[in-house]
């Protein structure tokens, strides 16, 4: 006998899956590779969005579209946006699903809603979001990439969660140690993936020191980032570049307690215990004492939540239609002025800004870890310098990538022994600096702060210390990686069958073992550098 699983799966009408019988209608969102477009399935007289994928520029994501649309055809549930059919209209896929009229809670929030929305709409927002959770934690998935831009509302105020790009099924990891046993919320703990996935701002620490393994409970992380986001407009540590709030969780500065601080400085404590505590109670830094997405749902939190039509009333009602909010942002970064005198780092900057304001759900360049989301409403970037270049007996040592990030010239650095700033009217100040950790890259990420005379003797501690964190904590994973290259070429006479597979993990570590060098060499180096920099100061 079928199960309602399966006559819910097949009771899924087939929708045409040639262009033609489709009428583009607006343009409603746009991530980095991909457009969202309003549109009618003519045959079918409805409407639908299409999510439209440029395959050459996503080539690399490939495998991300096709396990969406493997995960969505496999589930069904009221909370979860399942694609009605995919099919490829010359270099792109078109991935057509139902048609959510009020967009993402990311567009909603950074259109009219910039301080966050009140508690009661977080509620219900979080609770729908949670039922998603629970029933894909229950099928054995990972969603990865919670956030508010993959939470979409419809204008009957329903919710669904959407975008499965980047989620992973246990059974679809060979690796994962459960993937024979039934999944279930108790065997998350067994379960383990490695690869780096989601997000920065709403990733686990987990997720990002990716080689100790993540489970179900790194979407509980990102689900306690995302009930921040909807409360304060923009999750924390979103005012630092990716890169450097990857590198705060990594060394595990961020902690329960700084959101507190976080919370001083953005509004006081105008939130309810109850919500705090079921906030924390995500952003454990040990995933095993993050609640289960079923456990959170009898949080008191959620206690007295309020139904959909609540969400119409409060949030919806009185709001532009998606197509209309997205016109409006695109056209508030097309005409953000632009103040600065030179005319190509202006046309690059505002290259950048438009960039950014194009990106949907808080996307970043994972080459260079570059992006920094900012909001319509966003428009300070105070605390930020820009740094043309750096010089060093006539060679270019550090060059302006964009906004507060440099980049080292590896050529040069290594001849350097006194660094001469040709800061121009722009301020070269180092309050901090971090080593991108993920991908082997050998980026220099670096805030640049205001004033003129003494910010490197002033924090140079300060700088000492984080280097220092950063320099232990690579030692730390050089050590791992030495200790299992041990286990596993000691084990290697015993598992003969295995042999191949084990010179190819051995091959993987070594790689891994020569950027962990990299990394710390560069971070010796950049040491070396300030010191002999904040000693150039003191002469
Ligand atoms: N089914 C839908 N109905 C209505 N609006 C949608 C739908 N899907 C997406 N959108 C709108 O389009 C915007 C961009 O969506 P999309 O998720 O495709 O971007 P993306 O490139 O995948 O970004 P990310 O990868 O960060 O999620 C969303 O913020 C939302 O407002």
């Amino acid at each position: 006998m079928a199960t309602k699983h399966e006559e819910e799966l097949a009771k899924r009408v087939q929708y045409p899956l040639d262009p033609s019988s489709y009428k583009i209608l607006d343009e409603i969102g746009a991530g980095v590779s991909a457009i969202v477009y309003k549109a009618t399935c003519v045959p079918m007289n409805s409407l639908v969005a299409i999510k439209s994928i440029d395959l050459d520029r996503s080539r690399p994501d490939f495998d991300d579209v096709r396990r969406e649309a493997k995960t969505l055809s496999l589930l069904y549930h009221h909370n979860i946006l399942n694609a009605h059919c995919c099919f490829t209209v010359d270099q792109r896929l078109w991935v057509v699903m139902p048609f959510m009229a009020g967009g993402s809670l990311q567009s909603i929030i950074s259109h009219s809603f910039s301080d966050g929305l009140t508690e009661p709409c977080i509620a219900v927002v979080l609770k729908e979001t949670l039922n998603a959770l629970s029933y894909l934690h229950g099928q054995g998935h990972l969603h990865r990439d919670i956030k508010a831009g993959n939470i979409l509302v419809d204008s009957n105020g329903s919710v669904k969660l959407a975008d499965f790009g980047v989620s992973a099924s246990i059974y679809e990891y060979p690796n994962s140690s459960s993937s024979t046993a039934a999944p279930s919320l108790s065997s998350s703990s067994s379960l383990r993936l490695t690869d780096v996935a989601g997000t920065p701002y709403w990733m686990a620490p987990e997720v990002i020191h990716s080689h100790i393994g993540y489970s179900f409970k790194a979407d509980i992380w990102s689900f306690g980032i995302t009930a921040l986001e909807l409360a304060h407009g923009r999750p924390p540590l979103s005012h630092l570049p990716p890169s450097k709030s990857m590198i705060l969780k990594i060394t595990k500065r961020f902690r329960f307690s700084d959101l507190d601080k976080y919370r001083k400085g953005h509004g006081g404590n105008k939130f309810s215990k109850a919500f705090k505590d079921m906030v924390a109670s995500c952003l454990h830094q040990d995933p095993s004492k993050r609640p289960t997405a079923e456990k959170l749902l009898k949080h008191p939190f959620f206690k007295y939540c309020k139904g959909s039509e609540f969400l119409v009333k409060n949030v919806l009602q009185g709001l532009p239609s998606v197509e209309k909010r997205y016109k409006e942002s695109k056209i508030r970064s097309t005409t953000t002025p632009n103040d600065d005198d030179d005319e190509d780092e202006g046309d690059l900057m505002k290259q950048q800004y438009v960039k950014q304001r194009r990106i949907s759900g808080w996307n970043f360049n994972e080459d260079g870890l570059e992006l920094e989301p900012v909001f319509p409403s966003d428009q300070s970037r105070e605390n930020v310098t820009i740094v043309k270049e750096v010089r060093f007996e006539g060679e270019t040592v550090i060059q302006d990538m964009q906004h507060g990030e440099l980049e080292l010239n590896a050529d040069t650095s290594s001849n350097m022994s006194k660094q001469n700033t040709n800061a121009t009217s722009n301020v070269t100040i180092v309050e901090n600096l971090m080593v991108s950790s993920i991908h082997g890259s050998s980026r220099v990420v670096e805030t640049i702060g205001g004033d003129q005379g003494g910010g490197i003797l002033k924090n140079k501690e300060a700088m000492l210390a984080t280097l220092n964190v950063l320099k232990g904590s690579l030692e730390q994973e050089l050590g791992q990686v030495k200790l299992m290259m041990n286990i596993i070429q000691g084990e290697e006479i015993q598992v003969v069958d295995s042999k191949e597979c084990m010179t190819q993990e051995i091959s993987k570590l070594r790689i891994e073992l020569e950027s962990e060098r990299k990394k710390n060499s560069q971070l010796e180096l950049q040491i070396q550098i300030f010191n002999l920099q904040s000693s150039s100061c003191v002469d």
